[in-house]
Parts: C-alpha cells; sequence; structure tokens
C-alpha cells in the first residue's frame, strides 16, 4: 500500500492534483507560517519543507508527501495573503499596472521501503497587471476572492480580466507548479498517476 498525500488546505492545489489524474489523500499541515528569509525563492521552499515535514513526521509506511507554498514578489516586498480588506486593496493598489513574480516551492518526502529522501524546488512566474481603477480595486476586494491568496488575487478567478499576460507555468500561479511536480517526481523514478495504490 503507498499514499500519496497533499499537505494542504488549499482548495486550488487540490484541483490541480485531481487535473492531472492523480489519486491522493489531504492533511493541511498546522505548521506555523513564519518567514525566514528575505529571498521569495527561499521563503517558498522554507514554507513547503515546514508544511510537508510536520505531516510526514505522522506517517509510517511508503509514503509520499507534498508540501508547498505560494507568494507574490513585487520589488522587494514578498506579499502572502492579505490580513485584512485594506490590506488586500493596498496590494492590488501596488501590483496594478505593473509587473509581479510568482513563486511557489515544493518540498516532497519520500519514504519507500524504510528509506527516507525530501527534495525541494520552486517555480518563478512573471505577471503583468493592466492598470486598475480604485472603482475596479474596490469592486474586486468586496467579492472576497483576494482574501485566501498570495498578493491577493486569484488569476483563476475573477482578476483574470487585469492580468495582460505570463511568462511561465500558469499553474505555479494558482498554488502548485504541475509540470515540474511531475518531471521531479520522474526523475525520481516515480509515476505520480500510479504510485497511490
Ligand atoms: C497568486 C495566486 C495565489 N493563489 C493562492 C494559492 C494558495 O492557496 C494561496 C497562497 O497561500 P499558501 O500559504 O501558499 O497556501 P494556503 O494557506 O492556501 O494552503 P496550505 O498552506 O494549507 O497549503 O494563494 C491563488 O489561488 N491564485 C493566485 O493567482
Amino acid at each position: 500500500m503507498r499514499k500519496i498525500i497533499l499537505a494542504s488546505a488549499s482548495p486550488r492545489r487540490r484541483e490541480l492534483l485531481e487535473q492531472i489524474g492523480v489519486a491522493f489523500d489531504v492533511c493541511p499541515s498546522n505548521a506555523e507560517e513564519i518567514m525566514t528569509s528575505s529571498l521569495p525563492r527561499e521563503v517558498v521552499q522554507d514554507l513547503s519543507r515546514c508544511k510537508g515535514r510536520e505531516v510526514f513526521e505522522k506517517t509510517s509506511g511508503d509514503v509520499l508527501v507534498i508540501g508547498a507554498d505560494t507568494v507574490v514578489a513585487f520589488q522587494d516586498s514578498i506579499l502572502g495573503k492579505p490580513a485584512d480588506v485594506c490590506m488586500a486593496r493596498d496590494m492590488l493598489e501596488r501590483l496594478q499596472g505593473n509587473t509581479h513574480q510568482v513563486y511557489t516551492g515544493v518540498t516532497l518526502f519520500l519514504r519507500q521501503d524504510g528509506v527516507e529522501t525530501e527534495k525541494s524546488f520552486f517555480e518563478k512566474t512573471e505577471v503583468v497587471f493592466y492598470p486598475m481603477s480604485e472603482q475596479e480595486i474596490d469592486a474586486y476586494v468586496r467579492t472576497g476572492e483576494p482574501m485566501d491568496k498570495a498578493g491577493a488575487y486569484g488569476i483563476q478567478g475573477r482578476s483574470a480580466v487585469f492580468v495582460e499576460k505570463i511568462d511561465g507555468d500558469y499553474s505555479n500561479v494558482v498554488g502548485l507548479p504541475l509540470a515540474r511536480l511531475y518531471q521531479e517526481l520522474k526523475h525520481m523514478g516515480i509515476d505520480i498517476k500510479e504510485w497511490h495504490s
């Protein structure tokens, strides 16, 4: 019996894994999200490792645990999920009419025949926003959509109309870089679609 566990409460990550035909269990992590670095690529890998480890330590037997974390990087700032409506508005005022980067870090914890391995990686996607008026920002914030999302927007939702272009993997912006995840596991000798049995 082998299990894949997604260590995440994010409905988007669940939908993305389902999209590629993977069977898996979900076990959200209770790990505290404390930023340990000012470099986005380090932050997302560190946080994905903390989330994944917390869940992995509770398992036994053959298992693959996937932890992930997403942040938005704008100039020198790292934007996580907004704490309130004011912060959401402030984030969108900064992002509108500009280019930012979305980083998702992933850590894989694998136990196979008693041997444990761990692998972290990150993907970066550049996103260009059209200018947004005050009214557009207010109306978008009022939908509630920004509140549980890094950078206060969801590219898969209503904010799609403000996205001029992206450079990189779309699924990475939504919260899980599917192609990179698949390729990393392939290098580890694992077919993610077959592993959960
Ligand atoms: C930029 C962007 C982020 N997001 C989401 C993905 C993540 O769910 C969230 C970033 O917060 P995270 O802290 O990465 O994840 P989470 O708290 O939602 O879930 P967990 O820690 O349990 O894994 O922002 C979108 O849904 N669309 C987007 O366009």
